[in-house]
């Protein structure tokens, strides 16, 4: 999956619904995410579908249950060929890592095992609504530090946070533990249910390595023209972050 492309999230209810959005996209290949809604309306066959049609997929079912439970059905969505699925941190440890060997037992030889990455605290929490449900005496970013580092700690590739997040994760694990950012917005004035949200730009200077963004293309009048600058915007933002790291 290219660092330099957002991750398009296909909320959309329908495999009809998601061929008619992508014809003016034309031949580009994609980096592609199938939520919730998607897979439980049209199943597995939609996935094989855009990775047959060269788009690289992000699954995000964010599993959580038991170990026994997600590593089954690990080993079960390793064999579909998707570059990246997730699991919710909260399951804790021994789920994330039950996670990673269903994985690893489901993957097809010669094939790459996809990359396993763990939800954090949602993109639509905010801090207030954390200190009030989750009864925890850290704070938010504390939370989801703490998150990020079992995750570590269980063998994964990343997490799923906020742009807002991704410097403090990089600085306190690795450089190389990825960050997949949600909650991106082209102006931060519209927010729809999401709370902790950044610009692509933002995303970029921050540190996220990836940017998933749905509502923002597939609302938009134009969604490939939005697209185009949100990609230009990202990566011209991405290279000018490491020239000037080279510069340092
Ligand atoms: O913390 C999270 C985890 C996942 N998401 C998903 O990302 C997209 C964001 O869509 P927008 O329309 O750009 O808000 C959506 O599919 C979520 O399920 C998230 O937003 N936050």
């Amino acid at each position: 999956m290219e660092k330099r492309k957002p991750i398009i999230a296909l909320d959309f209810n329908k495999a009809s619904e998601v061929h008619a959005f992508l014809t003016s996209f034309g031949d580009e290949k994609l980096n592609i995410k199938i939520g919730m809604e998607l897979f439980y309306s049209s199943g597995p066959d939609i996935v094989i579908d855009l990775i047959d049609s060269n788009h690289d997929i992000f699954l995000d079912l964010k599993l959580h249950d038991i170990p026994n439970t997600v590593q089954k059905a690990m080993k079960v969505l390793a064999q579909l060929g998707v570059g990246m699925v997730n699991v919710h941190a909260q399951g804790g440890r021994k789920m994330m890592e039950a996670a990673r060997e269903g994985l690893e037992q489901g993957t097809p030889p010669g094939q790459t095992r996809p990359r396993l990455i763990a939800v954090t605290q949602l993109t639509s929490l905010s801090e207030e609504a954390f200190k009030k449900e989750q009864k925890s005496f850290l704070s938010l970013e504390e939370s989801i530090l703490d998150y990020a580092k079992l995750a570590n700690t269980a063998g994964l590739d990343g997490v799923v946070c906020s742009p807002l997040e991704a410097k403090i994760i990089h600085e306190e694990i690795s450089e190389k533990f990825l960050t997949v950012t949600p909650g991106i917005r082209l102006e931060t004035k519209i927010t729809d249910d999401q709370t902790r949200i950044a610009t692509p730009k933002q995303a970029a200077l921050g540190g996220s390595d990836y940017i998933v963004v749905g509502r923002p293309i597939t609302k938009a009048e134009n969604p490939f023209e939005t697209y185009q600058k949100i990609q230009n915007d990202w990566e011209k933002t991405l290279k000018e972050g490491v020239q000037s790291n080279d510069n340092q």
